[in-house]
Protein backbone atom coordinates (compact mmCIF):
# COMPACT_ATOMS: atom_id res chain seq x y z
CA UNK A 1 0.00 0.00 0.00
CA UNK A 2 1.24 3.34 -0.85
CA UNK A 3 1.95 5.87 1.80
CA UNK A 4 -0.83 7.83 1.44
CA UNK A 5 -2.97 5.78 1.33
CA UNK A 6 -2.02 3.83 4.35
CA UNK A 7 -2.49 7.35 6.24
CA UNK A 8 -5.72 7.69 4.97
CA UNK A 9 -6.05 4.08 6.11
CA UNK A 10 -5.17 5.14 9.77
CA UNK A 11 -7.61 8.64 9.11
CA UNK A 12 -10.51 6.88 8.79
CA UNK A 13 -9.76 4.02 11.37
CA UNK A 14 -8.96 7.53 13.99
CA UNK A 15 -12.40 8.71 12.71
CA UNK A 16 -14.13 5.69 13.21
CA UNK A 17 -12.73 5.69 16.77
CA UNK A 18 -13.80 8.91 17.26
CA UNK A 19 -17.36 8.22 16.49
CA UNK A 20 -17.44 5.48 18.68
CA UNK A 21 -16.40 7.26 21.42
CA UNK A 22 -18.35 10.25 20.89
CA UNK A 23 -22.04 9.53 20.45
CA UNK A 24 -23.89 12.40 21.95
CA UNK A 25 -27.36 11.23 21.38
CA UNK A 26 -29.66 13.80 21.60
CA UNK A 27 -26.87 16.46 21.71
CA UNK A 28 -25.49 15.77 18.35
CA UNK A 29 -27.98 18.22 17.27
CA UNK A 30 -25.87 20.79 18.84
CA UNK A 31 -22.28 18.81 18.90
CA UNK A 32 -20.16 17.40 16.54
CA UNK A 33 -16.81 15.53 17.36
CA UNK A 34 -13.51 16.98 15.49
CA UNK A 35 -10.77 15.26 16.98
CA UNK A 36 -9.14 13.08 20.14
CA UNK A 37 -7.54 15.83 21.97
CA UNK A 38 -6.58 12.70 24.95
CA UNK A 39 -7.58 10.52 27.12
CA UNK A 40 -6.85 10.00 31.01
CA UNK A 41 -7.57 7.12 33.84
CA UNK A 42 -11.04 8.09 33.89
CA UNK A 43 -12.25 10.18 30.92
CA UNK A 44 -11.84 11.18 27.29
CA UNK A 45 -11.77 14.79 26.10
CA UNK A 46 -12.41 15.31 22.35
CA UNK A 47 -12.23 18.64 20.48
CA UNK A 48 -16.05 19.55 19.35
CA UNK A 49 -17.81 21.80 17.12
CA UNK A 50 -20.76 23.35 19.09
CA UNK A 51 -22.94 24.06 15.61
CA UNK A 52 -25.24 26.92 16.55
CA UNK A 53 -22.71 29.06 17.39
CA UNK A 54 -19.99 27.34 15.43
CA UNK A 55 -17.46 27.71 18.20
CA UNK A 56 -15.10 24.96 19.13
CA UNK A 57 -15.06 23.57 22.24
CA UNK A 58 -14.09 20.25 24.31
CA UNK A 59 -16.25 17.91 25.84
CA UNK A 60 -15.01 15.31 28.17
CA UNK A 61 -16.69 11.78 28.43
CA UNK A 62 -16.87 10.01 31.67
CA UNK A 63 -18.02 6.72 29.99
CA UNK A 64 -20.65 5.07 32.80
CA UNK A 65 -19.94 7.06 35.02
CA UNK A 66 -22.58 5.65 38.02
CA UNK A 67 -21.19 2.40 37.47
CA UNK A 68 -18.96 2.20 40.10
CA UNK A 69 -18.96 4.56 43.61
CA UNK A 70 -15.22 6.00 42.65
CA UNK A 71 -16.22 6.92 39.32
CA UNK A 72 -19.50 8.31 40.40
CA UNK A 73 -18.07 10.49 43.33
CA UNK A 74 -15.39 11.75 41.26
CA UNK A 75 -17.85 13.01 38.47
CA UNK A 76 -19.65 14.18 41.13
CA UNK A 77 -17.15 16.19 42.38
CA UNK A 78 -15.89 17.74 39.12
CA UNK A 79 -19.78 18.95 38.25
CA UNK A 80 -19.81 20.10 41.39
CA UNK A 81 -16.72 22.08 41.97
CA UNK A 82 -17.11 23.19 38.18
CA UNK A 83 -21.16 24.03 37.83
CA UNK A 84 -20.53 27.49 39.77
CA UNK A 85 -17.39 28.34 39.69
CA UNK A 86 -15.99 31.38 37.19
CA UNK A 87 -12.49 32.28 37.66
CA UNK A 88 -10.16 32.87 34.81
CA UNK A 89 -7.51 30.54 35.90
CA UNK A 90 -10.21 27.57 36.53
CA UNK A 91 -11.82 25.56 33.44
CA UNK A 92 -15.15 27.13 32.88
CA UNK A 93 -17.78 24.22 32.30
CA UNK A 94 -20.36 25.58 29.75
CA UNK A 95 -22.80 22.65 29.65
CA UNK A 96 -23.50 18.73 30.69
CA UNK A 97 -25.34 16.39 28.64
CA UNK A 98 -25.91 12.20 29.55
CA UNK A 99 -26.47 9.65 27.31
CA UNK A 100 -27.49 6.00 28.48
CA UNK A 101 -24.80 3.12 28.81
CA UNK A 102 -24.49 -0.29 29.16
CA UNK A 103 -23.06 0.19 32.91
CA UNK A 104 -24.37 3.08 34.08
CA UNK A 105 -25.09 6.87 32.73
CA UNK A 106 -21.95 8.52 30.40
CA UNK A 107 -21.50 11.50 31.55
CA UNK A 108 -20.14 14.70 29.08
CA UNK A 109 -18.63 17.89 29.82
CA UNK A 110 -18.21 20.36 27.81
CA UNK A 111 -15.36 22.96 28.59
CA UNK A 112 -13.96 25.95 27.02
CA UNK A 113 -10.82 24.79 24.43
CA UNK A 114 -7.76 24.79 25.22
CA UNK A 115 -4.67 24.78 22.76
CA UNK A 116 -2.38 22.58 25.43
CA UNK A 117 -1.27 21.81 28.76
CA UNK A 118 1.84 22.66 30.55
CA UNK A 119 3.33 19.52 30.23
CA UNK A 120 3.07 20.22 26.23
CA UNK A 121 4.70 23.29 27.18
CA UNK A 122 7.78 22.08 29.32
CA UNK A 123 8.51 18.56 27.56
CA UNK A 124 7.49 19.43 23.93
CA UNK A 125 10.19 22.63 23.02
CA UNK A 126 14.11 22.31 23.63
CA UNK A 127 13.98 26.00 25.04
CA UNK A 128 13.97 26.38 28.62
CA UNK A 129 11.13 28.06 30.17
CA UNK A 130 12.39 32.00 30.77
CA UNK A 131 12.12 33.08 34.64
CA UNK A 132 9.36 35.53 34.10
CA UNK A 133 7.16 32.92 32.10
CA UNK A 134 7.50 30.45 34.75
CA UNK A 135 6.60 33.13 37.29
CA UNK A 136 3.47 33.46 35.55
CA UNK A 137 2.38 30.30 34.80
CA UNK A 138 2.80 29.92 38.64
CA UNK A 139 1.42 32.89 39.59
CA UNK A 140 -1.89 31.81 37.39
CA UNK A 141 -1.73 28.54 39.29
CA UNK A 142 -1.31 30.01 43.04
CA UNK A 143 -4.51 32.25 41.77
CA UNK A 144 -6.65 29.59 40.67
CA UNK A 145 -5.81 27.81 43.63
CA UNK A 146 -6.35 30.85 46.32
CA UNK A 147 -10.05 30.67 44.70
CA UNK A 148 -10.51 27.24 45.77
CA UNK A 149 -8.71 27.34 49.10
CA UNK A 150 -10.34 29.83 50.25
CA UNK A 151 -13.35 27.59 50.31
CA UNK A 152 -11.60 25.15 52.20
CA UNK A 153 -11.15 23.19 48.73
CA UNK A 154 -8.47 21.41 47.46
CA UNK A 155 -7.61 19.99 43.84
CA UNK A 156 -5.70 17.15 45.22
CA UNK A 157 -4.20 16.04 41.49
CA UNK A 158 -2.70 18.68 40.81
CA UNK A 159 0.33 18.37 37.89
CA UNK A 160 1.44 19.64 34.21
CA UNK A 161 -1.18 17.73 32.04
CA UNK A 162 -4.29 19.21 34.37
CA UNK A 163 -3.09 22.66 33.82
CA UNK A 164 -4.73 23.73 30.50
CA UNK A 165 -2.58 26.74 28.40
CA UNK A 166 -3.08 28.61 25.13
CA UNK A 167 -0.44 30.35 23.30
CA UNK A 168 -0.92 33.59 24.68
CA UNK A 169 0.51 31.85 28.33
CA UNK A 170 -3.10 31.89 29.84
CA UNK A 171 -3.28 29.07 32.07
CA UNK A 172 -6.58 27.18 33.24
CA UNK A 173 -7.08 24.40 36.31
CA UNK A 174 -8.54 21.35 34.90
CA UNK A 175 -9.40 18.12 35.87
CA UNK A 176 -11.74 17.89 39.34
CA UNK A 177 -12.55 14.78 39.56
CA UNK A 178 -9.94 14.26 43.26
CA UNK A 179 -11.35 17.51 44.77
CA UNK A 180 -12.71 17.24 47.95
CA UNK A 181 -13.48 19.75 51.14
CA UNK A 182 -11.01 19.62 53.28
CA UNK A 183 -12.18 17.88 56.01
CA UNK A 184 -12.01 14.78 58.47
CA UNK A 185 -13.24 11.64 56.87
CA UNK A 186 -11.84 8.55 58.48
CA UNK A 187 -14.09 5.90 55.98
CA UNK A 188 -13.07 7.65 53.39
CA UNK A 189 -9.34 9.03 53.44
CA UNK A 190 -8.97 5.04 53.99
CA UNK A 191 -10.60 3.97 50.72
CA UNK A 192 -9.19 6.77 49.25
CA UNK A 193 -5.52 5.52 50.21
CA UNK A 194 -6.03 2.13 48.90
CA UNK A 195 -7.36 3.76 45.43
CA UNK A 196 -3.93 6.23 45.64
CA UNK A 197 -1.35 2.88 46.21
CA UNK A 198 -3.24 1.04 43.40
CA UNK A 199 -4.89 2.92 40.68
CA UNK A 200 -3.62 6.49 40.89
CA UNK A 201 0.18 5.74 40.04
CA UNK A 202 0.49 8.74 37.33
CA UNK A 203 0.51 11.46 39.53
CA UNK A 204 3.09 9.60 41.99
CA UNK A 205 5.76 12.32 41.27
CA UNK A 206 3.41 15.02 42.58
CA UNK A 207 2.01 13.17 45.57
CA UNK A 208 2.91 15.49 48.83
CA UNK A 209 4.37 13.24 51.99
CA UNK A 210 1.18 13.09 54.02
CA UNK A 211 -0.34 11.02 50.94
CA UNK A 212 2.61 9.25 50.05
CA UNK A 213 3.83 7.85 53.44
CA UNK A 214 -0.32 7.45 54.82
CA UNK A 215 -0.69 10.45 56.82
CA UNK A 216 -4.18 12.28 58.13
CA UNK A 217 -4.80 14.40 55.06
CA UNK A 218 -6.81 17.38 56.16
CA UNK A 219 -5.84 20.49 54.36
CA UNK A 220 -5.26 22.27 51.15
CA UNK A 221 -1.14 22.34 51.96
CA UNK A 222 -1.47 18.99 49.50
CA UNK A 223 -1.53 21.18 46.23
CA UNK A 224 1.32 23.30 47.53
CA UNK A 225 3.78 20.39 47.44
CA UNK A 226 2.56 19.88 44.11
CA UNK A 227 2.70 23.71 43.35
CA UNK A 228 6.67 23.26 44.05
CA UNK A 229 7.10 20.00 42.48
CA UNK A 230 5.45 21.62 39.40
CA UNK A 231 7.76 24.72 39.82
CA UNK A 232 10.74 22.67 39.89
CA UNK A 233 10.23 20.87 36.71
CA UNK A 234 9.17 24.30 35.22
CA UNK A 235 12.87 25.03 35.39
CA UNK A 236 14.56 21.85 35.23
CA UNK A 237 12.34 20.34 32.00
CA UNK A 238 12.20 17.22 33.95
CA UNK A 239 10.13 16.07 36.64
CA UNK A 240 11.78 16.91 40.21
CA UNK A 241 10.51 13.69 42.18
CA UNK A 242 10.18 11.44 39.39
CA UNK A 243 9.44 8.06 41.12
CA UNK A 244 7.45 5.17 39.41
CA UNK A 245 6.41 2.89 42.01
CA UNK A 246 5.12 3.86 45.75
CA UNK A 247 8.69 2.81 47.27
CA UNK A 248 10.33 4.31 44.78
CA UNK A 249 8.65 7.98 44.91
CA UNK A 250 9.14 7.77 49.06
CA UNK A 251 13.03 6.75 48.50
CA UNK A 252 13.51 9.55 45.95
CA UNK A 253 11.86 11.82 48.67
CA UNK A 254 13.81 10.92 51.27
CA UNK A 255 16.79 10.96 49.55
CA UNK A 256 16.86 14.46 48.60
CA UNK A 257 14.93 16.34 51.76
CA UNK A 258 16.35 13.72 54.34
CA UNK A 259 15.02 11.66 56.82
CA UNK A 260 11.08 12.88 58.06
CA UNK A 261 11.17 14.40 61.48
CA UNK A 262 10.12 12.16 64.54
CA UNK A 263 6.98 13.81 64.35
CA UNK A 264 6.00 12.78 60.76
CA UNK A 265 7.27 9.40 61.66
CA UNK A 266 5.06 9.00 64.30
CA UNK A 267 1.71 10.08 62.30
CA UNK A 268 2.54 7.35 59.82
CA UNK A 269 -0.23 5.36 59.95
CA UNK A 270 0.74 2.41 57.86
CA UNK A 271 3.94 0.27 59.25
CA UNK A 272 5.20 -1.44 56.34
CA UNK A 273 5.78 2.69 54.87
CA UNK A 274 7.05 3.62 58.65
CA UNK A 275 9.63 0.37 58.72
CA UNK A 276 10.55 0.81 55.18
CA UNK A 277 11.44 5.11 55.68
CA UNK A 278 13.26 4.05 59.15
CA UNK A 279 14.98 1.20 57.22
CA UNK A 280 17.13 4.10 55.26
CA UNK A 281 18.96 5.06 58.35
CA UNK A 282 19.66 9.25 59.10
CA UNK A 283 19.66 11.27 55.67
CA UNK A 284 20.55 14.35 55.54
CA UNK A 285 18.69 17.16 53.76
CA UNK A 286 20.56 17.84 50.41
CA UNK A 287 20.57 21.86 49.46
CA UNK A 288 18.02 22.56 47.03
CA UNK A 289 20.84 24.48 44.96
CA UNK A 290 21.71 21.12 44.21
CA UNK A 291 18.37 19.51 44.38
CA UNK A 292 16.98 21.57 41.31
CA UNK A 293 20.16 22.43 39.17
CA UNK A 294 19.65 22.40 35.77
CA UNK A 295 22.65 22.13 33.21
CA UNK A 296 22.51 25.41 31.72
CA UNK A 297 21.66 27.88 33.91
CA UNK A 298 21.90 29.23 37.42
CA UNK A 299 18.37 29.41 39.72
CA UNK A 300 18.03 32.26 41.42
CA UNK A 301 18.16 32.28 45.44
CA UNK A 302 14.57 33.42 45.55
CA UNK A 303 13.71 30.82 43.01
CA UNK A 304 14.94 28.61 45.51
CA UNK A 305 14.01 29.66 48.78
CA UNK A 306 9.95 29.45 47.09
CA UNK A 307 10.88 26.08 46.42
CA UNK A 308 11.89 24.92 49.14
CA UNK A 309 9.51 26.65 51.28
CA UNK A 310 7.16 24.56 48.63
CA UNK A 311 8.21 21.37 49.17
CA UNK A 312 8.48 20.86 52.90
CA UNK A 313 8.25 17.62 54.00
CA UNK A 314 6.02 18.61 57.27
CA UNK A 315 2.33 20.02 55.50
CA UNK A 316 2.06 22.74 58.97
CA UNK A 317 5.59 24.45 57.37
CA UNK A 318 4.53 24.65 54.13
CA UNK A 319 3.73 27.70 52.39
CA UNK A 320 0.23 28.21 52.27
CA UNK A 321 -1.70 29.84 49.25
CA UNK A 322 -1.66 33.19 50.67
CA UNK A 323 1.81 33.12 51.38
CA UNK A 324 3.39 31.73 48.34
CA UNK A 325 1.45 34.43 46.55
CA UNK A 326 3.47 37.30 48.77
CA UNK A 327 6.33 35.73 48.11
CA UNK A 328 9.46 37.60 46.97
CA UNK A 329 10.05 35.85 43.32
CA UNK A 330 6.34 36.31 42.53
CA UNK A 331 6.28 39.24 43.79
CA UNK A 332 9.09 40.07 41.51
CA UNK A 333 6.61 39.66 38.70
CA UNK A 334 3.57 40.36 40.03
CA UNK A 335 4.00 43.41 42.30
CA UNK A 336 0.49 45.56 42.07
CA UNK A 337 -2.11 44.04 44.62
CA UNK A 338 -5.73 44.04 43.93
CA UNK A 339 -9.26 42.42 44.70
CA UNK A 340 -11.74 39.54 43.50
CA UNK A 341 -14.37 37.72 44.79
CA UNK A 342 -14.16 34.69 46.87
CA UNK A 343 -15.40 31.03 46.00
CA UNK A 344 -19.22 30.67 46.31
CA UNK A 345 -20.13 29.38 49.78
CA UNK A 346 -22.68 27.05 47.98
CA UNK A 347 -19.42 25.58 45.87
CA UNK A 348 -18.22 24.07 49.51
CA UNK A 349 -21.61 22.88 50.99
CA UNK A 350 -22.26 20.95 47.44
CA UNK A 351 -18.59 19.30 47.43
CA UNK A 352 -19.22 18.87 51.26
CA UNK A 353 -22.59 16.81 50.65
CA UNK A 354 -20.86 14.41 47.91
CA UNK A 355 -18.24 12.61 50.51
CA UNK A 356 -20.46 10.46 52.55
CA UNK A 357 -23.03 9.57 49.86
CA UNK A 358 -23.48 5.53 49.45
CA UNK A 359 -23.34 4.25 45.61
CA UNK A 360 -27.37 4.16 44.97
CA UNK A 361 -27.57 7.97 45.99
CA UNK A 362 -24.15 9.04 44.30
CA UNK A 363 -26.09 7.92 41.41
CA UNK A 364 -28.99 9.60 41.96
CA UNK A 365 -27.27 12.66 42.99
CA UNK A 366 -25.30 12.16 39.58
CA UNK A 367 -28.91 11.43 37.49
CA UNK A 368 -30.01 15.09 39.52
CA UNK A 369 -27.26 17.32 39.27
CA UNK A 370 -26.65 16.68 35.61
CA UNK A 371 -30.37 16.98 35.10
CA UNK A 372 -30.05 20.07 36.98
CA UNK A 373 -27.21 21.70 34.92
CA UNK A 374 -28.99 20.65 31.59
CA UNK A 375 -31.89 23.17 32.59
CA UNK A 376 -29.71 26.09 33.98
CA UNK A 377 -27.02 25.56 31.10
CA UNK A 378 -29.97 26.29 28.66
CA UNK A 379 -30.68 29.09 30.39
CA UNK A 380 -29.16 32.95 29.38
CA UNK A 381 -28.62 33.58 32.69
CA UNK A 382 -25.86 30.52 33.01
CA UNK A 383 -23.76 32.51 30.34
CA UNK A 384 -23.66 35.64 32.09
CA UNK A 385 -22.96 34.93 35.94
CA UNK A 386 -20.37 35.70 37.55
CA UNK A 387 -18.29 33.64 40.63
CA UNK A 388 -20.82 36.22 42.79
CA UNK A 389 -23.90 34.46 42.59
CA UNK A 390 -25.10 31.24 42.04
CA UNK A 391 -27.69 28.59 41.02
CA UNK A 392 -29.99 25.85 42.88
CA UNK A 393 -29.99 22.70 41.86
CA UNK A 394 -33.71 23.61 40.52
CA UNK A 395 -32.08 26.67 38.69
CA UNK A 396 -32.99 29.36 41.14
CA UNK A 397 -31.18 32.28 42.45
CA UNK A 398 -29.50 31.28 45.54
CA UNK A 399 -29.06 34.63 48.00
CA UNK A 400 -26.87 32.29 50.36
CA UNK A 401 -24.32 32.71 47.58
CA UNK A 402 -24.40 36.52 46.31
CA UNK A 403 -22.45 37.35 49.72
CA UNK A 404 -18.91 37.64 48.63
CA UNK A 405 -15.53 37.93 50.58
CA UNK A 406 -13.02 39.95 49.40
CA UNK A 407 -9.42 38.89 48.82
CA UNK A 408 -6.67 40.26 47.82
CA UNK A 409 -4.41 39.08 44.90
CA UNK A 410 -1.40 40.79 42.79
CA UNK A 411 -3.25 40.91 39.35
CA UNK A 412 -4.97 43.57 37.92
CA UNK A 413 -7.88 41.96 37.13
CA UNK A 414 -10.59 41.02 39.32
CA UNK A 415 -13.56 38.40 37.87
CA UNK A 416 -13.91 37.27 33.97
CA UNK A 417 -12.01 36.25 31.39
CA UNK A 418 -9.51 39.23 30.76
CA UNK A 419 -6.60 38.36 27.68
CA UNK A 420 -3.09 37.73 29.89
CA UNK A 421 -0.30 39.17 28.68
CA UNK A 422 3.25 39.06 29.94
CA UNK A 423 3.70 42.76 29.41
CA UNK A 424 1.18 43.35 32.07
CA UNK A 425 4.28 42.56 34.38
CA UNK A 426 6.37 45.51 34.48
CA UNK A 427 9.82 43.40 34.67
CA UNK A 428 9.11 41.90 31.05
CA UNK A 429 10.77 43.03 28.34
CA UNK A 430 9.12 43.05 24.62
CA UNK A 431 11.86 40.67 23.81
CA UNK A 432 11.39 38.52 26.15
CA UNK A 433 8.35 38.01 25.96
CA UNK A 434 8.52 36.94 22.44
CA UNK A 435 11.02 34.10 23.18
CA UNK A 436 8.84 32.80 25.49
CA UNK A 437 5.69 32.55 23.20
CA UNK A 438 7.95 30.50 20.92
CA UNK A 439 8.86 28.19 23.62
CA UNK A 440 4.82 27.94 24.36
CA UNK A 441 4.06 27.68 20.89
CA UNK A 442 6.58 24.74 20.05
CA UNK A 443 5.82 22.97 22.87
CA UNK A 444 1.92 22.82 21.40
CA UNK A 445 2.89 21.83 18.31
CA UNK A 446 4.70 19.14 19.55
CA UNK A 447 1.04 17.96 21.14
N1 LIG B 1 -10.73 21.84 28.05
C1 LIG B 1 -9.71 21.17 27.52
N2 LIG B 1 -9.08 21.67 26.43
C2 LIG B 1 -8.03 21.01 25.90
N3 LIG B 1 -7.52 19.84 26.38
C3 LIG B 1 -8.12 19.29 27.45
C4 LIG B 1 -9.24 19.92 28.07
N4 LIG B 1 -9.60 19.15 29.14
C5 LIG B 1 -8.75 18.10 29.18
N5 LIG B 1 -7.85 18.17 28.17
C6 LIG B 1 -6.78 17.19 27.91
O1 LIG B 1 -7.35 15.89 27.81
C7 LIG B 1 -6.57 14.91 28.51
C8 LIG B 1 -7.40 14.10 29.50
O2 LIG B 1 -8.18 14.94 30.34
P1 LIG B 1 -8.40 14.74 31.90
O3 LIG B 1 -7.08 14.82 32.54
O4 LIG B 1 -9.37 15.73 32.40
O5 LIG B 1 -8.98 13.29 32.01
P2 LIG B 1 -8.90 12.36 33.29
O6 LIG B 1 -9.36 11.01 32.93
O7 LIG B 1 -9.65 13.01 34.39
O8 LIG B 1 -7.34 12.39 33.58
P3 LIG B 1 -6.39 11.89 34.76
O9 LIG B 1 -5.83 10.57 34.37
O10 LIG B 1 -5.34 12.98 34.74
O11 LIG B 1 -7.13 11.91 36.04
C9 LIG B 1 -5.44 15.67 29.18
O12 LIG B 1 -4.28 15.45 28.43
C10 LIG B 1 -5.80 17.13 29.10
O13 LIG B 1 -4.65 17.92 28.87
Amino acid sequence: MTKPGFNRLLDDLARRQLLLDFQFGEASEQYSALRNIGAGAFGVVCEAEETTEQTRVAIKKIGHASATPTLARRTLREIRVLRHIRHENIIRLRDIFRTPGTLGINVYLVMDLMEGSLHHVIHGSIDAIEDDLVAHFLYQVIRGLRYLHTAGIAHRDLKPSNLLVNSDCHLRIADFGMAKLAMRNEVDELEEHCFYMTQHVATLPYRAPELLFVMPEHSTAVDMWAVGCIFAEMILSRELFPGRSVSGQIKIVCNMLGTPSQKILSSIRCDRTRRLIEGYGALEQRPWSEICAPPDREVSELALDLLGSLCKLDAEERLSVEQAIDHSFIKLYHPTKSSERACPFKVKMDMAAVENLSHPELTDALMADVRSAERVSSSPEFENRDCSSSMTSDGMKDSATTTTASVTTSSGNSSGDANYSLNSTPSSKDDTLNIDREVVSSGMASR
